[in-house]
């Protein structure tokens, strides 16, 4: 039966939680069988979907990407409705403290004629203000008082980031103020993040996943893992304990800042994928002979960029690899040139890491025949 109730502080305007009004159980067979359209060429190979608990599956969010709106007299913070900003000052997926932080900032920031603020992107400890604008606003507003509030709610870094073309792009190149605080912090099992760093939710369902595809691929002293879009490392840091030799590919100079401290053992390169092929061949063919290659990817939304999937199949060659994947339909379409280029899949592992949202992550384990 679905649920006929929206559970307490949710905005029935707030279109961020399309299965609200469905029973866990109807949610995660509403995933799977999206992903068994999506993927019906292996649609025999996706498993039941990998869930939090049902205590879980409210109060869990603490990375949040909202619009925030000076309404005259007030500022208000939310998702957007055809346009239309929709306040959720109780959104119930968000863990307490996130709606207090964003209380707290309500209560001090001074108008938008002072401070042009347009978004609030939370990365648990660490919280940015995008600020439409090309100069730095005061910041007399940031009082002790104020910053004690703060870290009393387990905040530990405010940044302004400017911004002054933000539209749909969340941030800008560059222009990041540490204004209070420190500039990374560090989650339950020690990784570092800074503000802008993308971080999976539920970090035990998190956590299982990457434990999965390290029971697959099997690193070890005698392995070379290429980690594309590597982040913050989280993968580094599991490849290289495990003793295999490990580069990582990533765009984001801010995460790679990171992943040094995370995975110390592990090379990185900055840059798209696409355009660091040249160097993660020179680092393949460097590696002595007698070394399993081995591949783990976890792309945004848009998938692997045009040429990786003919890449890996061409040139790299890797004997296992896993793909943890934000987009069935994307995924859909680099399995396809995968697997017509000598891969196979072996496991679909889909992952609840939304509860209460349309999304579904699915791992998948592919092997070279
Ligand atoms: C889904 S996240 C995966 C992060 C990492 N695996 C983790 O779990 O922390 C995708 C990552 O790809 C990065 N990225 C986006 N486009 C990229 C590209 N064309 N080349 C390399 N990295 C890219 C993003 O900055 C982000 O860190």
């Amino acid at each position: 039966m679905p649920v006929d109730y929206l559970p307490e502080g949710c905005v029935k305007e707030c279109r961020g939680c399309g299965h609200r009004l469905m029973t866990m159980q109807e949610s995660l067979i509403q995933k799977k069988t999206f992903l068994q359209k999506k993927l019906s060429a292996w649609s025999d190979l996706i498993e039941d979907v990998r869930s939090a608990p049902a205590t879980g599956r409210l109060g869990y969010r603490d990375k949040v990407n909202l619009v925030m709106r000076w309404n005259g007299t007030n500022w208000e913070t939310g998702t957007l409705n055809r346009d239309v900003l929709i306040p959720i000052p109780r959104c119930p997926v968000h863990k307490i403290y996130v709606n207090e932080a964003i209380r707290l900032f309500h209560s001090v920031l001074p108008r938008y004629t002072e401070i042009e603020a347009v978004r609030y992107v939370q990365t648990a400890k660490q919280i940015a203000i995008v600020v439409k604008s090309r100069d730095l606003p005061g910041t007399g507003w940031l009082t002790n008082a104020f910053a004690e509030r703060l870290a009393s709610i387990g905040i530990e870094g405010v940044w302004l980031h400017l911004f002054p073309s933000s539209g749909k792009k969340v941030f800008g190149k560059g222009c990041w103020h540490l204004i209070w605080g420190k500039e990374a912090s560090q989650d339950e099992s020690g990784l570092w993040y800074g503000p802008a760093a993308f971080q999976q939710l539920l970090p035990v369902l998190a956590g299982e996943a990457l434990d999965t595809a390290l029971a697959f691929l099997k690193p070890d002293a005698n392995s070379a893992v290429i980690d594309m879009y590597c982040g913050t490392g989280s993968g580094l840091k599991k490849w290289t304990q495990a003793g295999a030799k490990t580069l990582g590919t990533e765009i984001s100079a801010e995460a790679l800042r990171m992943a040094a401290m995370n995975a110390p053992l592990a090379e990185t390169l900055t840059g798209t994928c696409r355009q660091r092929l040249p160097q993660m061949e020179k680092w393949l063919n460097a590696i002595e002979d007698g070394f399993t290659r081995l591949l783990y990817v976890n792309p945004p939304r848009t998938g692997l960029e045009d040429g990786i999937a003919e890449w890996i199949a061409g040139f790299m060659k890797p004997i296992r690899m896993a793909y943890l994947s934000c987009s069935a339909g994307t995924l859909g379409r680099d399995l396809s040139i995968l697997c017509k280029s000598g891969y196979s899949v072996d496991r679909i592992i889909p992952f609840d890491f939304f509860p209460q949202t349309i999304h579904v992550e699915c791992l998948v384990l592919l092997k070279r025949n």
